[in-house]
């Protein structure tokens, strides 16, 4: 997948592949044929019928969890938004590649192959206090390079974030997105104090004076940054492919949530895995109309929430694929 122009990638929710209703429906019928009550695994049976309809099949598998962690700099750490100094992010780029970091373990836990990319590190996006944070032509790269690293032979996709600055990156986007009021959606991210949290709100009000009132792709390029981009490339080429996409918390999802104001139905095969502590998370799923997974009052980022609901997603098609049919058990229904 390949993407020309910021202004094609709303269209491509008329083109790109829908829900497998029959698959859902053949799904469907195996559930409530299963030894249990209909509906009593909850959750467990919606995440089923829901790998069902994107994989196409009454009984989907996960062999290959594919996780992919995109790392960005951002020139809005000029405005003082980060507790951390901005080289952390290559830092725990080279963490990630040793194995030290959180997202390796529970990638390891729950069954999941990492990869990282490294997005112009050393290059950081402009600051979007003072102009647009990235060209249309940095914009689409970096969509192109998140969209190049999804793995086609994936049955499921778990996506992170790595990039210091990037949670005021995440209530900028929301804030254009959905509702321009900063203070909504601005939190401590890595642990800013207050007078951290007010410089956050600051920088955003200048990025909104400047950039507001545009489209959705228009508005990732100006208040976006790289890894953000690469995300949503990322999210439309599993769609190509029929891969179901794990999203992970605030910052992820706000990246992705570009997507859902340029069309809803763009993120149909995407649930959150979990609801992070971050304070705008919570009010994102609501403009989204997603439910969480899990809530475990996590804010990391990195794709750990992503990848610790991973666990959960195998633990339904287990259910959904090794349960004992009623006829099969010999147990009477009701
Ligand atoms: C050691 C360390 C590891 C991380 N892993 C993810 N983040 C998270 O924190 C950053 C966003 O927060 P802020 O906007 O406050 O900079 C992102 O890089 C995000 O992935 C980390 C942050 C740190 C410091
Ligand atoms: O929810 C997140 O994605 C998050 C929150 C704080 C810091 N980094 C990431």
């Amino acid at each position: 997948m390949r993407f020309e122009s910021l202004s094609q990638i709303a269209a491509l929710a008329n083109t790109l592949p829908a829900r497998d209703a029959a698959a859902r429906a053949a799904a469907l019928a195996r559930q409530n044929s299963l030894t249990k009550p209909p509906g009593s695994l909850g959750r467990l049976e919606d995440l089923a019928l829901f790998m069902a309809e994107w994989r196409g099949t009454d009984r989907p598998v996960i062999t290959k969890a594919q996780a992919l962690v995109f790392a960005g700099n951002h020139g809005i750490c000029a405005q003082g938004v980060n507790p951390y100094p901005q080289a952390v992010t290559a830092q725990m780029v080279a963490n990630f590649e040793h194995g030290g970091a959180a997202i390796n373990q529970l990638c390891r836990a729950n069954g999941a192959d990492l990869s990282v990319v490294a997005l112009d590190l050393d290059n950081p996006t402009a600051d979007f206090t003072t102009g647009p944070a990235m060209t249309e032509a940095e914009t689409l790269d970096a969509m192109n390079r998140g969209a190049a690293a999804v793995d086609s032979g994936a049955d499921v996709l778990i996506l992170g974030e790595m990039g210091i600055g990037n949670s005021t990156i995440a209530a900028a986007l929301t804030s254009a997105l959905f509702d321009a009021t900063p203070a909504d959606w601005v939190g401590p991210g890595t642990g800013s104090d207050a007078e951290g949290i007010r410089r956050k709100i600051v920088a955003i009000e200048k990025g909104l004076a400047l950039h507001g009132g545009q489209n959705a792709m228009a508005t990732l390029a100006a208040l976006g940054g790289r890894e953000q981009a690469a995300i949503c490339g990322a999210v439309l080429a599993a769609r190509a492919a029929r891969i179901p996409v794990i999203l992970d918390g605030f910052i992820c999802t706000a990246a992705a949530a570009t997507l859902h104001a340029a069309d809803p139905r763009l993120l149909d095969h995407c649930v959150v895995g979990h609801a992070s502590a971050e304070p705008g998370h919570r009010r994102l799923l609501a403009a989204i109309d997603k439910k969480a997974i899990v809530e475990f009052d996590m804010r990391l980022g990195e794709g750990s929430g992503a990848a610790l609901a991973l666990g959960i997603l195998r633990a339904a098609l287990e259910c959904h694929n090794g349960m004992a049919t009623f006829g099969e058990a010999g147990v009477s229904e009701a």
